[in-house]
Order: structure tokens, then C-alpha cells, then sequence
């Protein structure tokens, strides 16, 4: 495995802010570490990068170990939320900053600069300054000053925090177009899902300083191995009598009789209609159809649901 992440712990005096996370990386992968506030995804990102030591377990990198390499001596590069450019420098400095300490000549500096400012589409910006680039540029001139060292891992902390909601969206797609064209082994720290969904080959979700499950977007849709995966990722209905779930758009609704609840709320959310449904004793349910014309039912309305319960599975 290019990447491995051993029993690693991280304490912050007397309080343990990672417990005992394991998991691994292959070349070329995009994975995503996924959680709450505060449950732990910066401080682990931190400490795969060096900028907090570990209080127990090992990373190794290729097979090096890391964890008592200082951090401007590893492969490793670091994108933070608020790229840390030098606004007083144009777009070309910025980029070829890092090789300042790379013994790169100025010439072959300069050249790698263009170079990387080709591939990210930023040709024609290379003499203007940070201030007159828009977000979604400076995400692109951060992303190339890390590049350019060529480093083995891209580790990226909530790069899109502070775009808006359009531009998120077109920048993770950039994110993931760069990360292909570099083929770079590449870690994505985010509190939303939507995005980790979009973004990642697999996914580390976690809870309160512990890996809650790991796996592709499908299969932590799909399998939540815990009430919390179950919570954190999309909409479920949880059964009152079992214990048991379903996903809002597993539930099949028609007008077939007997009926068996009826519609008390219905809101329309333009691709889909969801409607509350009162189904058997204090049970409601959520359930998400399409908007394409076919079933529609109308708020207080008798309706025959039809679903089939599916357990937590615990690993
Ligand atoms: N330097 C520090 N000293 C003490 N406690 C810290 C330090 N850094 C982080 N913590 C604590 O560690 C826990 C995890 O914080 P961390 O920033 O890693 O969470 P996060 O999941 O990245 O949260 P967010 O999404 O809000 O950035 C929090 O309880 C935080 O208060």
C-alpha cells in the first residue's frame, strides 16, 4: 500500500482527540475523510502532514516511515482552508515559491511555473496579483504552489470552504480533474457529504476521534455500519417498533388499496416531491419520489405504502 496509517493516537494534553486510526491508500486515490465538527479530520490531516506529532502508532509513506520526518522534509504537500498565499506577490511567484528551497535555478523555476500554470488553465495570470484573482483562481494558484514541489501526497483541509455554493461545485471538479492529471495520491478533508460523495474514490467517515466506516460512497449509502453513518449520511427513516431503516426513496407509495397511511405533509423540492406519510401508530415516514408526473397525491390523501425494512450491520 502507498500509504498506511497505523494505531495512530493523538492526545492534546489529557484528552485523546484520535483514538487508534487504521487504514491505508493506494497510488492515484482520492480519499475523502468525512465528520462532524470537531470529530478529528484536521488533526489527522495534520498529523499525516507533520504539524502535530503523534502520540502513538506510525505513518509510512512508500514505505518510509514519516512520523519523525519534520514536515518541510516530507513528500507532502498541504492545501489549508485559507491557501496562505503571499497577496503582494504575483500568480508566477506564488507558484514557484516552494522550489525556492529545492535548489531549483531561477530559469528551470520559472519554466516549471509556466508549465504547471498551463495545466491548470491559468495562462495570461501569471503576472497578476493574488488580489485580483477571484476565489476559485487563488483555489487554482494554491493547488499549483503545491504541485510544483512534485510531491508524493496532496493533502487538501476544506479547500472550498470559502466559496460559494456554485463554485464549490465546479471547483471539486477541477480538484478531481487536476488530481487525475497528476495522478496524485490525495486526501480531501470535509464536513459535507455531498461533496465527499462527488469527490472521492473512497471515504473515511468519522465520529468523535474514531473511524466510523470506510468504503465508497455506495457502499456507506447503502450498508451505514453504524446509527451514526446511518444519521450522518443522507436521509433515513428509522423504525420505531425494529429499530430497523429505510431510505426515503426505497418507499414505494400508490393509491392501490387497502390503504395503509395517509399523506400529512407534502413538499415540493422541484426534481422530487417529498411527502410524510402517517404510517401505523406514532410512525411517520419521509418518502422522496420524483417530480415526473406519474403519482401524484395530494396532502391529506389515503395512500398504500409499500417498503422493505433493512438492518444496521455492524462490523
Ligand atoms: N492544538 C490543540 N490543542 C488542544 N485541542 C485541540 C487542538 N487542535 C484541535 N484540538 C481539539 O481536537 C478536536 C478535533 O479538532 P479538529 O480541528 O481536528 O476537528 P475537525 O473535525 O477538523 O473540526 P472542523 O470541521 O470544525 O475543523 C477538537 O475537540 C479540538 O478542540
Amino acid at each position: 500500500m502507498f500509504l498506511t496509517v497505523e494505531q495512530l493516537r493523538k492526545d492534546f494534553g489529557s484528552k485523546t482527540v484520535l483514538h487508534d486510526i487504521n487504514f491505508t491508500m493506494a497510488e492515484g486515490e482520492l480519499l475523502s475523510i468525512l465528520g462532524p465538527s470537531g470529530c478529528g479530520k484536521s488533526t489527522l490531516l495534520r498529523c499525516i502532514g507533520g504539524f502535530e506529532s503523534l502520540s502513538n502508532g506510525s505513518i509510512k509513506l512508500d514505505g518510509e516511515e514519516l512520523s519523525s520526518v519534520p514536515a518541510e522534509d516530507r513528500p507532502v504537500a498541504t492545501v489549508f482552508q485559507t491557501y496562505g498565499l503571499f497577496p503582494h506577490m504575483t500568480v508566477l511567484n506564488n507558484i514557484i515559491y516552494g522550489l525556492k528551497f529545492k535548489q531549483v535555478s531561477k530559469k528551470e523555476a520559472i519554466e516549471r511555473g509556466r508549465d504547471i500554470l498551463k495545466l491548470l488553465e491559468l495562462e495570461g495570470y501569471q503576472h497578476k496579483r493574488i488580489q485580483e484573482l477571484s476565489g476559485g483562481e487563488q483555489q487554482r494558484v494554491a493547488l499549483g504552489r503545491s504541485l510544483i514541489v512534485k510531491p508524493q501526497l496532496l493533502l487538501l483541509d476544506e479547500p472550498l470552504s470559502n466559496l460559494d455554493e456554485r463554485l464549490r461545485v465546479s471547483m471539486r471538479e477541477e480538484i478531481k480533474k487536476i488530481q487525475q492529471k497528476f495522478n496524485i495520491a490525495t486526501i480531501f478533508v470535509t464536513h459535507d457529504q455531498e461533496e465527499a460523495f462527488a469527490i472521492a474514490d473512497r471515504i473515511i467517515l468519522m465520529e468523535s476521534g474514531r473511524i466510523s466506516q470506510m468504503g465508497t460512497a455506495e457502499e456507506i449509502y447503502n450498508h451505514p455500519a453504524s446509527s451514526f453513518s446511518l444519521a450522518f449520511i443522507g436521509q433515513s427513516n428509522v423504525l420505531e417498533t425494529s429499530g430497523c431503516y429505510v431510505r426515503p426513496e426505497k418507499i414505494k407509495i400508490t393509491n392501490q388499496t387497502p390503504v395503509n397511511g395517509s399523506i400529512v405533509r407534502k413538499q415540493f423540492k422541484g426534481d422530487t416531491i417529498e411527502y410524510r406519510v402517517a404510517y401505523e401508530e406514532n410512525q411517520f415516514l419521509d418518502i422522496l419520489v420524483l417530480n415526473n408526473g406519474e403519482n401524484e397525491f395530494e396532502l391529506y390523501e389515503e395512500v398504500y405504502i409499500e417498503f422493505e425494512p433493512q438492518k444496521i450491520r455492524r462490523r
